[in-house]
């Protein structure tokens, strides 16, 4: 896949961004303490929900305020592919014509980069289609597990083939899918697997319901998809404490949808703030949000920052040290790397909990975090779904990403405060930021 875009309106492909990076950046030190206001770009968690959704609809919706990066970027790719109309304006808004509930091309050759989102999301929504709808995506992503949704796209009548090993991609989907049932998928590995059968199900004859099986992992991700399904016209009933989700038949209506910024991406400038005894201001995202990450804030609060959070907007401002923290961080994993990096300046050691499924992710995240720490000269111990990170002096490195943009966002902050600090590959950002460093380097100049 050579990235280049076949999306109209999307004048970049994913190498030609990314490969506008150097091979490390160097972070230096803040003179002094940021007091800015950071506008961040849309979640790419919504984003890519309301892409398939609008998709999914008959008629043309328009998103607003999209995230334009790789992730999204796989998914329009993808949209196009099949057949769906997507344009991407001046404004930066995306129209989507929307199929109606089926897709367009009796056949696909689909590439999803490393995108959990796509890759969870879109098979469900193939096996609407008539196929074969080949699913493939970055060797990263052929290690994640898929088993999960491949079991309950079989369990519906698809015809689902994992082409080289069970339960990874590439997949090859086939229709069949038949609905007015009952099915249960787990979640102990990935919420993903459930929101992808839900975004889905409105479409399938006599609509589905979904019943989650052992622990739902980073849960308010399956409300966001609830929220977002609702937007566009979808009945979704959620059994007390999310037995099970009753998901209506009927076509998803065509609709004009703002995206919110990200809350994952607001994690990386609250904490900087909180770093560096400084002051940030995030419009957009507040007690309103739909997105779970914004519970990072409280966090923060708890480790000594003082937070306003108003129904659309954060403010924080740091203190002279922060103190460390315990937190069971499975519904807002996404943040663990964010608080990892700034764990060592506290005043105490901190210990983040139940993370057992970021193992699965861009990387093995425990593994990964535990590694740069140490390279940093941190102590930390590392079990198999926690770290304990020991305050200390930290020393000057250069940092590996292993690919993943929440490595190199959540590290790149040690070096606001250290200076000789190295973030290797930091083009790998582009998944769900490009602009990250040019936002980061705001904060010098008061955003
Ligand atoms: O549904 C989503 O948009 C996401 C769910 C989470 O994944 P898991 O459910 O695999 O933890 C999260 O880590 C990811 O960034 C986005
Ligand atoms: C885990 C993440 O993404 P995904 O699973 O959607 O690839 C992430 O953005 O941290």
């Amino acid at each position: 896949m050579s990235g280049v875009s076949g999306v109209p309106g999307v004048d970049f492909g994913i190498e030609e961004v990314r490969g506008s990076f150097p091979e490390e950046m160097e972070v230096a030190p803040l003179e002094r303490p940021p007091d800015a206001t950071v506008r961040l770009p849309g979640s790419k968690s919504i984003t890519n929900r309301a892409l398939l959704v609008a998709a999914l609809a008959g008629g043309t919706s328009r998103i607003e305020n999209p995230l334009l990066a790789d992730d999204p970027f796989w998914l329009m790719n993808a949209l196009v592919g099949l057949g769906f109309g997507v344009r991407v304006g001046e404004e930066g808004a995306v129209e989507v014509a929307g199929g109606g509930g089926g897709i367009p091309a009796p056949s696909a050759d689909v590439f999803v980069g490393n995108a959990g989102t796509v890759a969870r999301f879109l098979p469900p929504a193939l096996a609407l289609g008539s196929g074969p709808y080949r699913v493939d995506g970055t060797p990263r992503m052929r290690e994640r597990p898929v088993a999960e949704l491949v079991e309950a796209l079989r369990a519906l009548g698809a015809r689902v083939e994992c082409e080289e090993r069970e339960g990874h991609l590439p997949l090859v989907v086939r229709g069949g899918a038949r609905g007015g049932g009952e099915i249960s998928v787990s979640g102990e590995r990935s919420s993903q697997f459930l929101s992808g059968l839900l975004i889905s199900a409105p479409c399938l004859p006599g609509g589905l319901t979904v019943r989650p099986r052992g622990a739902l992992v980073s849960r308010p991700y399956v409300d966001i998809t609830v929220r977002v399904m609702r937007s566009f016209g979808a009945s979704v009933e959620e059994e007390p404490s999310g037995a099970a989700f009753r998901v209506a038949p009927g076509a998803y209506r065509a609709t004009a949808y703002r995206v919110e910024p990200d809350a994952s991406a607001a994690s990386y400038f609250l904490a900087a703030a909180a770093l560096t005894a400084g002051r940030v201001v995030i419009p957009g995202l507040g007690r309103s949000s739909l997105q779970g990450d914004v519970a990072f804030a409280g966090i923060l609060r708890r480790m000594g920052c003082r937070v306003s959070l108003s129904e659309d907007r954060i403010e924080l401002a740091g203190p002279p040290r922060l103190r460390g923290v315990e937190a069971d961080m499975n519904a807002i994993s996404d943040t663990m790397m964010t608080l990892a990096a700034i764990a060592p300046f506290a005043s105490s050691p901190t210990l983040i909990k139940n993370v057992a499924h970021t193992r699965l992710q861009e990387t093995d995240r425990l593994a990964a975090v535990a590694a740069e720490l140490s390279r940093l000269g941190v102590r930390v111990h590392e079990t198999p779904d926690s770290l304990r990170i020991i305050p200390g002096k930290v020393r000057p490195a250069a940092i590996r990403t292993y690919g993943d943009h929440r490595m190199a966002m959540a590290f790149s902050l040690v070096g606001l405060r250290v200076r000789g600090v190295r973030i290797l590959d930091p083009g790998c950002v582009t998944k769900t930021l490009p602009g990250y460093f040019r936002l980061l380097e705001g904060l010098r100049r008061g955003g």
